[in-house]
C-alpha cells in the first residue's frame, strides 16, 4: 500500500516534492471524475486486503495449482460482490484489481454481451438472469484449430432438423475444433457458439447458438461433447491462469430457441428469416470488446511505467567524475527518452481509450434506432485504435523491463508476468495486421469516394480537406513552434491524407482492385497506422483544450500530449519527410523542442505515476513499490523461492556428488 503508516520511510519523496502540480487532481483526470477515484481505490484496497486475493507466489505455482487459486479467488470475489452488495462499477473494479485472468472474463466480457447483442428479448430473458446469478458460466466459441481472423471460414455446423425442431451442432473435421476460447476447457458449462447455419439444404453462413456443454449436476461434459484445455502457454504465472479450451460436437442437438435470433431467425418448418439489418452486427461482440481492450491498454502500460519511473528514480549508476552521490538512471537522457514517451503514451491511451467509450456507446444508441449509418465508423475505430494501443503496450512493457536494467528480468519485478500476460492481446480479438488491414480498405475506400464529392464523416471528416492538406507546407520556424496544437494537428492530418492518397493511386495502377491491395498491403498498415495515431493526438489535443481543474494539472497533461505528438513525428520521421508534409530542419526542431520537453517532465514524473493511483498489491513489483525502498524487498523476495527451501538442493546426491566425487578422484590420478 502507499506509505504514511507508522515506521515506513518514503525513499522517493524527494521526487514527490519537486513535482510542480496538484497530484489529487491529477488522479480526478487519469480516473476520469472525483467518484471514479474513490470507487478504485475503495475497491483496490479491499482486494490488497485479502489474503485469498495474495499473489505474490503465483508465477512460483505448478499449473493445476494455479488454475485452483484462479477458481477460488473468483468464487470469493462473487462471494465478496454478493454480501457487501456491490454496484456493477465497484464488481468490475474488483474484478479488476484481483487481476487474474480467468473464466469471469470472458463470462462477463463476452458470454452476457454477445446474448444481450444478439438474443432476441424472450432469449434475455430466460438466460440472462441465470448468467447474472452464475447459475450457469458461459463463454465465447468462435475460433476453430483452422481458422480465426476469417470468421466467414469457420466450419462447424448447426443444421436445422424440422422433424424434432432442433440444431445439430457438428464438428465435421479435425480443422473445425473450437480451440483457444478462454474458460471453455474446465470452467464453462455453457458457451455462444459460432457456427454454419445450414437449413432446407442451405448454407446461410455464420451464426451465434447458446450450447450446454457440462452437466448442471457434476460438472461432466454433456453426451457428445468433447471438451478439454489446450495446453501450457507464454511465461511462468501470466495467461496461464486461463483455461483456453477445446471443443468438438458429434451431433449435439439444441432447442430451435437457443439460436441468437436478434438478426435473423428460423421458422419451425425450417424458413431463414434475416432482419433487415446489415449482417455485420453479428460481430457485434467483438466490437465491443475491442473498445474495452483499448482501455486496457492504457492500465496495462500505466503500470509498467509506474514501475519504471519509480525503480528509475531511486536506482543510481555511476556518477560526477569529480566523485559526489552517484546519478539516479532517471536523470540519464536516454533513459528519459525511453520513458517518457512510454508515460505519455499511457496517457494518451486513457483519454481515447474514454473518447471511444463515449463513440461505442453513441452508436449503441443509434443502432437501437436503426440508424446503421455509423456502424462503419464504430469498426474502424476500435479495430484500429485495438491493433495500434495493444502492439504500442505490448512493446513499451518490454521496453521498461529494459529500463529496469537486470533486476527487471525477475519475477518479482512483476514485469516478465505483465508481458507475459498482456502480449497476446495483440492476437486475440483480432491480429493487429488483420484490423489494420480493416481499417486501410476503409480508408481507401473513402480516398475513392472524394472524387465524386462525398464528404466523409466522423474521423476521417479531415479527408473531405483534400485540396489544402495534399499542398500545405508545415509551418515551424522554432522548436517552441511545435507547441502549436494546431500546427501538430495539421502535420498528423497531412501525414495520414498524403498517405493514403499515395497508395490509393499505386492500388489504381494495379491490373485489379484486388491485386493491388494484396501486392501494397504493407503499405496500407502504415497508412492505416498513420490514421490511428491522428485520432489519438486528435482526441489528446480536445482532452487538453477541455476545463480542467487544479494547480498545475493542465500544464502537465499539456506537455505530456506535446511529448506523444513529437516522439511520433520523430519517430515516423521518414513518412512526414517523404510526404512532403516537413522539412528536414523542421524534423530537427520537434527534436529538438521534444528534449526541451523532457527536462520539464523530469520533475515531474514520480507524481505523474503516483496519479495512477495503484497499490503495492495491484501492481505487484519490487521494483514500483510506492516507498521506493526496493532493495530489502528484492532481498527478502528471493529467499521466497522454493529453490531456497533447503541449502543444499534435491538431485544433490543423485547429479552432484557423484560428478564432485569423480571429479576428485580423477584429481588425485
Ligand atoms: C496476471 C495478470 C497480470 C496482468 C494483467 C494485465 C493486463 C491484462 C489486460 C487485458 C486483459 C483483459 C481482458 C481481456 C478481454 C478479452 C480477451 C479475451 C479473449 C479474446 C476473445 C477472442 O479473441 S474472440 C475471437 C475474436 N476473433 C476475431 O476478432 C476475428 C477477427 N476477424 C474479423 O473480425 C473478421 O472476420 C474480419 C473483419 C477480419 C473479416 O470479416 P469478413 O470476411 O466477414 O469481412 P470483410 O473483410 O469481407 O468485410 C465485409 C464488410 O464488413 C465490414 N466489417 C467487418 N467487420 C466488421 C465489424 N466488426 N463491424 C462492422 N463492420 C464490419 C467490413 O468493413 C466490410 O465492409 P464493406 O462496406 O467494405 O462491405
Ligand atoms: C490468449 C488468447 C485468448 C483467446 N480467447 C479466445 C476466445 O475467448 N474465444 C475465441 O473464439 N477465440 C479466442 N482466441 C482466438 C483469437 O481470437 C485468434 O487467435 C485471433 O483472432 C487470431 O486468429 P488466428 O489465430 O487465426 O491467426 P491467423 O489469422 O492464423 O494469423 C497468423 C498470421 O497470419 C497473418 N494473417 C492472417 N490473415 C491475414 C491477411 N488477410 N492478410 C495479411 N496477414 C494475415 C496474421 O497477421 C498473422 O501474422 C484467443 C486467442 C488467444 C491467443
Amino acid at each position: 500500500m502507499e506509505a504514511g503508516g507508522a515506521g515506513e520511510v518514503d525513499h522517493l519523496a524527494g521526487e514527490r516534492a519537486t513535482a510542480q502540480f496538484d497530484v489529487d487532481h491529477m488522479k480526478v483526470a487519469w480516473a476520469g471524475s472525483r467518484h471514479a477515484v474513490d470507487v478504485a481505490d475503495r475497491m483496490a484496497r479491499l482486494v490488497a486486503s485479502d489474503p485469498v486475493f495474495r499473489k505474490d507466489n503465483r508465477t512460483m505455482l505448478p499449473r493445476k495449482e494455479l488454475f485452483k487459486d484462479t477458481l477460488r479467488k473468483a468464487a470469493h470475489a462473487w462471494k465478496r460482490i454478493v454480501e457487501l452488495r456491490l454496484t456493477e462499477e465497484e464488481a468490475n473494479l474488483l474484478r479488476l484489481y484481483v487481476d487474474q485472468p480467468g473464466y469471469v472474463d470472458l463470462h462477463w466480457g463476452m458470454f452476457v454481451p454477445a446474448i444481450k447483442g444478439q438474443g432476441t428479448e424472450e432469449q434475455q430473458k430466460k438466460w440472462l438472469p441465470l448468467a447474472y446469478k452464475f447459475q450457469i458460466i458461459g463463454c465465447y466459441a468462435q475460433t476453430e484449430l483452422g481458422h480465426g481472423s476469417n470468421v466467414q471460414g469457420l466450419e462447424t455446423t448447426a443444421t436445422f432438423d424440422p422433424k424434432t425442431d432442433e440444431f445439430v451442432m457438428h464438428s465435421p473435421t479435425l480443422t473445425s475444433s473450437k480451440w483457444w476460447p478462454g474458460g471453455l476447457g474446465k470452467a464453462s458449462t455453457h458457451a455462444v457458439v459460432y457456427a454454419r447455419l445450414i437449413t432446407e439444404g442451405k448454407d446461410y453462413g455464420i451464426h451465434g447458438f447458446i450450447v450446454q456443454l457440462r452437466s448442471l449436476e457434476d460438472h461432466s461434459p454433456l453426451p457428445g461433447v468433447t471438451l478439454g484445455d489446450i495446453g501450457g502457454k507464454f511465461g511462468s504465472g501470466a495467461y496461464n491462469s486461463m483455461d483456453n479450451g477445446v471443443l468438438r460436437f458429434d451431433h449435439v442437438r439444441i432447442p430451435r430457441d437457443q439460436m441468437l435470433m436478434r438478426l435473423s431467425q428460423v421458422t419451425k418448418e425450417g424458413k431463414y428469416v434475416h432482419s433487415n439489418v446489415p449482417k455485420q452486427l453479428l460481430y457485434g461482440t467483438m466490437v465491443f470488446v475491442r473498445q474495452t481492450i483499448v482501455a486496457d491498454a492504457s492500465k496495462a502500460l500505466s503500470r509498467a511505467t509506474c514501475i519504471a519511473v519509480r525503480y528509475s528514480a531511486m536506482r543510481k549508476q555511476f556518477g560526477p567524475q569529480t566523485g559526489g552521490p552517484e546519478t539516479q538512471v532517471l536523470n540519464y537522457k536516454t533513459q528519459q527518452s525511453r520513458l517518457f514517451p512510454l508515460l505519455a503514451s499511457a496517457y494518451a491511451f486513457r483519454f481515447v481509450g474514454e473518447w471511444l467509450k463515449w463513440l461505442y456507446t453513441d452508436v449503441t444508441h443509434k443502432l437501437e434506432a436503426k440508424d446503421f449509418s455509423t456502424l462503419q465508423e464504430a469498426h474502424a475505430c476500435t479495430a484500429g485504435l485495438k491493433a495500434v494501443t495493444t502492439s504500442a503496450t505490448a512493446d513499451g512493457i518490454e521496453e521498461c523491463r529494459k529500463l529496469c536494467g537486470g533486476h527487471g528480468y525477475l519475477n518479482s519485478s512483476g514485469l516478465p508476468e505483465l508481458f507475459a500476460t498482456y502480449v497476446p492481446a495483440c492476437t486475440y480479438e483480432g491480429d493487429n495486421v488483420v484490423l489494420l488491414l480493416q481499417v486501410a480498405r476503409i480508408l481507401m475506400k473513402t480516398v475513392s469516394q472524394l472524387a465524386s464529392g462525398k464528404q466523409p464523416v466522423g474521423t476521417m471528416a479531415y479527408m473531405g480537406n483534400v485540396q489544402y492538406l495534399m499542398q500545405c507546407k508545415c509551418g515551424v520556424n522554432t522548436a517552441e513552434d511545435w507547441l502549436s496544437p494546431a500546427a501538430i494537428r495539421e502535420v498528423f492530418e497531412a501525414r495520414a491524407l498524403r498517405m493514403a492518397v499515395n497508395c490509393a493511386q499505386n492500388i489504381n495502377r494495379a491490373p485489379s482492385q484486388e491485386e493491388g491491395l494484396y501486392e501494397l498491403s504493407p503499405d496500407l498498415l502504415e497508412v492505416a497506422v498513420a490514421h490511428i495515431q491522428l485520432i489519438i493526438v486528435t482526441k489528446f489535443i480536445e482532452k487538453v483544450e477541455q476545463d480542467i481543474p487544479g494547480e498545475g494539472v493542465k500544464e502537465q497533461l499539456r506537455n505530456l500530449c506535446n511529448v506523444y505528438a513529437l516522439y511520433l513525428v520523430h519517430k515516423h520521421l521518414g513518412d512526414f519527410l517523404s510526404t512532403g508534409c516537413m522539412t528536414a530542419r523542421q524534423g530537427a526542431l520537434a527534436n529538438q523542442q521534444l528534449g526541451k520537453l523532457y527536462a520539464q517532465l523530469r520533475p515531474n514524473a514520480v507524481a505523474l505515476v503516483d496519479a495512477f493511483n495503484y497499490t503495492d498489491h495491484y501492481l505487484g513489483s519490487v521494483l514500483g513499490r510506492y516507498d521506493g525502498n526496493v532493495y530489502p524487498a528484492l532481498y527478502d523476495e528471493a529467499w521466497k523461492d522454493p529453490l531456497n527451501d533447503s541449502p543444499v538442493p534435491d538431485g544433490y546426491r543423485e547429479h552432484l556428488r557423484p560428478l564432485l566425487k569423480q571429479q576428485l578422484k580423477l584429481s588425485r590420478l
